[in-house]
């Protein structure tokens, strides 16, 4: 089948539905993402948020519609080819790293595409590189420690570390900061802008719950809502108190405070 002809699109969805049991879990859906966009994908539970980054995972087939990721298209591409070129981080795709595996180990293994360290061998190069991105996602201290002894701020760390260990052109994320406190989802978010700003990062894609989770720099955001968009575009035109009232189903006003988003739901009427 034919390729997607424009190698800026990273992630192409036209008028794609999702059907299952004769629900449509996304409905009539058109979404792009280019080459340098960072995307936040924000809705309430059951949207069809996850559905959607199934799709651009190439985990999912559309119904209708079709999808084009990386230029391939769904159905025409040998996905575990596409797959090598993707990271993925969180939710369902948490990858099963095994307990006893080291830190270093959970990393590096990523270049052979495996979870534990068997009979393959690794170059000083995989070596270097598996602990430069450990020390950029400040878990260089942990290299030596059991995966399994890890807080879960520290494991989603190391499990972005291990998505970015193929150099990947596409990086999802389905909510990353679920399960961490206040300080852990804190540093994550600054780190996560950290590596918006990188011009050599790949495309990104991020799925929330909330706009305190979307980091500076992310450039532009998905509302869902019933597996159907409710707004797209730039991050400060989408993220509205409109717009999220629209998504979430209740009355909402949005702060931006520099350069951070709170929403706060207005009092109900006495
Ligand atoms: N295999 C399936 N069969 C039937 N319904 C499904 C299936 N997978 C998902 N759904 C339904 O589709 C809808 C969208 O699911 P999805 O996981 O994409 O939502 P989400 O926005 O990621 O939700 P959450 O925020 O709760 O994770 C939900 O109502 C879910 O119950």
């Amino acid at each position: 089948m034919a390729a997607n002809t424009d190698p800026d699109l990273v992630v192409a969805l036209d008028a794609v539905t999702v059907t299952r049991d004769g629900n449509a879990l996304v409905r009539d859906v058109s979404w792009q993402v280019e080459l340098d966009e960072r995307w936040v994908v924000l809705g309430p539970n059951g949207a069809g948020k996850t559905t959607l980054l199934n799709l651009a995972a190439g985990r999912l087939y559309p119904s209708t519609g079709t999808v084009h990721v990386l230029a391939e298209r769904l159905g025409g591409t040998n996905i575990a080819e596409l797959r090598t070129r993707l990271g993925l981080v969180g939710g369902h795709h948490v990858v099963r790293i095994p307990p006893d595996e080291t830190v270093h180990d959970a990393v590096l293994t990523a270049a052979w595409g495996v979870l534990g360290r068997y009979r393959e061998s690794y170059d000083a190069m995989d070596d270097a590189r598996a602990g430069e991105l450990l020390a950029r996602w400040g878990v260089a201290g942990l290299a030596g420690r059991r995966y399994g002894t890890l807080s879960d701020g520290e494991r989603k760390r190391v499990q972005i570390a291990r998505a970015l260990m193929t150099d990947p052109e596409l990086l999802l994320f389905d909510e990353p900061a679920a399960g961490l406190d206040l300080g852990g989802r804190e540093d994550l978010v600054r780190r996560l802008a950290t590596l918006a700003a990188d011009p050599d990062a790949p495309a990104i894609v991020l799925v929330t719950h909330h706009v305190e989770e979307i980091p500076p720099g992310f450039t532009h955001a998905l509302l869902v809502r019933d597996g159907a968009v409710v707004a797209a575009g730039p991050v400060d035109q989408v993220i509205t108190g409109d717009n999220l009232s629209d998504t979430f189903g209740l009355p909402l006003s949005v702060n931006r405070i520099g350069d951070r988003y709170t929403a706060l739901s207005h009092p109900l009427p006495s």
